[in-house]
């Protein structure tokens, strides 16, 4: 890239200490950081990501060095390029999903090819028949045809019941008419779409003699294979610029009485017969929403990664960067000279970062609880078992609801701990936040999506109380974790936390005890709120938000707890079990996510009186205790996510440290650099290129 500015070459390093300030850093670490990371990828999936790494690193179409100077229509064609080559990446490698993931989690773009592999395939693979996976799924997977998912209309996005595009079966010609009766009815976001897709899965209302059966998907193909214009009587378009995900074609689309075979009603669970109309059931009636649990799941494995970034970012800056001379502790070099402090030192600092590191370390426990519960029911599922759906549904979404609301609130922590150079792009936190942040919303917004996880919750709570003797759920308790502190709950209403010291807050088992008598007190409340005082569910919406919230931060600190301690046969657990000082960090990181959390939601444990107002300070101490106790191993805690440089795109959270020196040269590549500006008033140009 072009330098535009000439930086003046008698400059000195200003800081000699910089970039040594993370070599110090690494030195201090109580643990071996390799270590850690082969804990948290695993020996296989470290192998293919230095494997898939390099081959994306070392590939220009791949560069990102320009990101940050493209407009929109750049973006897009610059995100098609890379869409094409990381096909033909596919083909030459025969890349896998294990690679994929890896690849796509590298190229850091949404591309127009997410929805096709993230949901078109997924939804074909999930709910298509034998035949209409060779038909569809096979074309799919080598890229002939290019697909989107349009669920979403202008009019309707949560209520998907509510949608208005119907799918109206003719019996005569054995065809489904597809049909957007209102302006409201137009799909809208659809990704993909707007330029790129030439096939659609199509959320429509199925409608068979006059009646209604509710949403069912549909294939539908809406450009043409050659011209790739829209087929006839369809209407696209792409939505225009959004927050972020520029560099997606989110799109629209209208259909006016589109004809489809009858075959093209994807029909693994629910069909309509030839002729007649007759409707088959599914064996459970919300099996044709399984994409969305499917892509929830996907996410919140996701936001491990997230957050490990953002922290990583803010992290290094912070050891790096140096505001004032402390007074009390006064930073000498071994010359005796006195410098300023790294930021990193300061407490409040620590406060707003640390707890970044905890959650994510937190989330990488629970995505792998996730991926087990998600593999368990597709076992049980497919030997016609859906049992476990109505619990997967309830954690996926409330744990989507719950970690990607954290993970955007902590970008935006982590961006503003970095000061004023946290809202540069080059800071590598704009760009990143913009994109991710849909996470809240797609895949049901997170506020609706609560309303799921509490329904469950009530229900179950409803369900072990009304019986005569809720004991006979006991055996269940080891399995499902909202009866294990249900029938907790009912045994010791009044149980009180034992902690008289800061430090008994680390016990494991104050700390669990504490979440679950939180939860069971907010549940058992809403129950006599809704069931005795017949309080109507609007008026308790802020309470089923706060019971979902108090059941999955549960989850998250059952698992991280149950991963430090239960023998396990998984191979990540093995290794952190195996090494005393990897277990140790841990342990620490545990605390602290445990205690932060509860601390930031005191107020919910006051209220269920478990805790009394002096136990909450002597918290609030051991929460400082332990950021003391972190703070060596801080910046080791980030190197161990392994997350590379060229993934960060960040001056700030560069390995090296060099955050001056790449400040200023990204500046200097700034296209306006390259421009004077004009300022003779009767001339009509303004600004024009400057010669260098
Ligand atoms: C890999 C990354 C790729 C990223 C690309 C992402 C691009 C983005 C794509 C999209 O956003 S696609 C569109 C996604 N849209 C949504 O997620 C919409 C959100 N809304 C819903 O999911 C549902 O409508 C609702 C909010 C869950 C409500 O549904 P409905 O009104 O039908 O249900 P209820 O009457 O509340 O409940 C009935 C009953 O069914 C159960 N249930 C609901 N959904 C599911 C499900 N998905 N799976 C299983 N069960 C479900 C619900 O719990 C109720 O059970 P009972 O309480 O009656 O037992
Ligand atoms: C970048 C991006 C990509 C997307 N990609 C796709 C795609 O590929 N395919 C697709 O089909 N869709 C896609 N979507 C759409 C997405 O799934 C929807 O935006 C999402 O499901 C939310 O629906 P909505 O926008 O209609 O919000 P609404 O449902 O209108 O919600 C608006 C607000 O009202 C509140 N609210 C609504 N109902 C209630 C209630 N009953 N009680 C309390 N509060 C309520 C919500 O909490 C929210 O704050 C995408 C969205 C984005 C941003």
């Amino acid at each position: 890239m072009v330098s535009y500015v000439k930086i003046p070459s008698h400059l000195k390093p200003s800081d000699p200490q910089g970039p040594d300030l993370l070599t110090q850093e690494r030195n201090l670490a109580s643990f071996d950081v390799k270590e850690l990371t082969l804990v948290l990828y695993g020996i296989k999936d470290l192998e293919r990501y230095h494997t898939i790494l390099k081959i994306i690193e070392n590939d220009p179409v791949f560069d990102k060095s320009n990101i940050y100077f493209m407009g929109r229509n750049e973006l897009f064609e610059h995100a098609i390029k890379k869409e094409k080559r990381l096909v033909q990446l596919i083909r030459e490698n025969k890349w896998k999903v294990e690679e994929l993931q890896f690849a796509e989690w590298f190229l850091d773009m949404p591309g127009p090819f997410g929805a096709h592999r993230g949901m078109f395939i997924p939804t074909l693979i999930g709910q298509g028949t034998k035949e209409q996976k060779e038909k569809f799924l096979v074309p799919a997977l080598n890229y002939q045809i290019i697909g989107c998912y349009a669920q979403t209309e202008l009019g309707h996005g949560s209520n998907v019941k509510g949608l208005e595009t119907t799918a109206i079966y003719i019996p005569e010609t054995d065809e489904f008419e597809i049909h957007s009766p209102y302006l409201t009815a137009s799909k809208w976001w659809v990704g993909g779409l707007g330029k790129t897709a030439n096939h659609a899965i199509v959320m429509a209302q199925l409608i068979s003699n006059g009646k209604n059966y509710g949403p069912h998907p549909f294939v539908v193909q809406i450009r043409d294979m050659k011209t790739h214009l829209p087929l006839p009587s369809i209407t696209i378009g792409d939505i225009g610029p959004k927050f972020g995900f520029n560099s997606t074609d989110n799109g629209f689309i209208l259909f006016e009485h589109v004809r489809i075979p009858r075959f093209n009603m994807l029909s693994k669970f629910s069909q309509i017969k030839k002729g007649t109309g007759e409707y088959i059931n599914p064996p459970n009636q919300k099996l044709s929403y399984g994409t969305m649990v499917l892509v929830r799941a996907i996410i919140i494995s996701g936001v491990r990664v997230t957050l490990a970034r953002a922290a990583t970012i803010a992290i290094r800056y912070s050891a790096v960067r140096r505001q004032f001379i402390d007074k009390d502790e006064p930073k000498k070099l071994e010359d005796g000279s006195i410098v300023e402090t790294s930021i990193l030192d300061y407490t409040m600092q620590q406060y707003r970062l640390f707890p970044v590191i905890a959650q994510s370390y937190a989330c990488f426990f629970t995505a792998k609880m996730m991926v087990n519960l998600y593999t368990e029911y597709t076992k049980q599922s497919s030997s016609g078992d859906y049992s476990l759906l109505a619990d997967l549904h309830a954690s996926s979404s409330g744990l989507k609801s719950l970690t990607t609301t954290m993970a955007v609130d902590s970008i935006e922590d982590c961006r503003r701990a970095c000061g004023g150079h946290g809202y540069s792009s080059f800071s590598g936190f704009v760009k990143f936040y913009q994109d991710y942040l849909p996470n809240t919303t797609w895949e049901g917004d997170n506020y609706i999506l609560t309303h799921q996880t509490a329904r469950y919750l009530l229900k179950t709570f409803r369900q072990v109380t009304s019986h005569k003797n809720p004991e006979i759920y006991a055996s269940q308790s080891n399995k499902n974790p909202t009866i294990s502190y249900i029938l907790q709950y009912l045994n010791e209403p009044n149980q009180k936390c034992t902690a008289i010291t800061p430090s008994d807050f680390n016990n494991h088992e104050i700390q669990l005890r504490a979440f679950k008598h939180r939860v069971a007190f907010l549940i058992a409340n809403v129950v006599d709120q809704i069931d005795n005082q017949k309080k109507s569910w609007n008026s308790m919406l802020v309470e089923i938000n706060r019971i979902s919230r108090a059941h999955c931060q549960y989850l998250l600190v059952q698992n991280f707890i149950t991963a430090l301690h239960q023998p396990s046969e998984d191979e990540s657990l093995r290794m952190l079990h195996n090494s005393p000082a990897l277990k140790e960090v841990m342990t620490s990181i545990c605390n602290l996510f445990v205690l932060h959390t509860m601390e930031k939601d005191i107020g919910d444990f006051l209220e269920s009186e478990y805790l009394t107002t002096p136990q909450a300070r002597l918290l609030r101490i051991q929460v400082y205790n332990l950021l003391k106790e972190i703070r060596p191993n801080a910046v080791s805690l980030v190197d161990a996510f392994l997350i590379p440089d060229s993934l960060l795109c960040s001056a700030l959270g560069r390995y090296d440290g060099k955050v001056y020196e790449t400040m200023i040269d990204w500046a200097s590549k700034e296209p306006l650099n390259g421009m004077t500006l004009d300022f003779n008033p009767n001339n009509d140009t303004f600004i024009r290129k400057a010669k260098l």
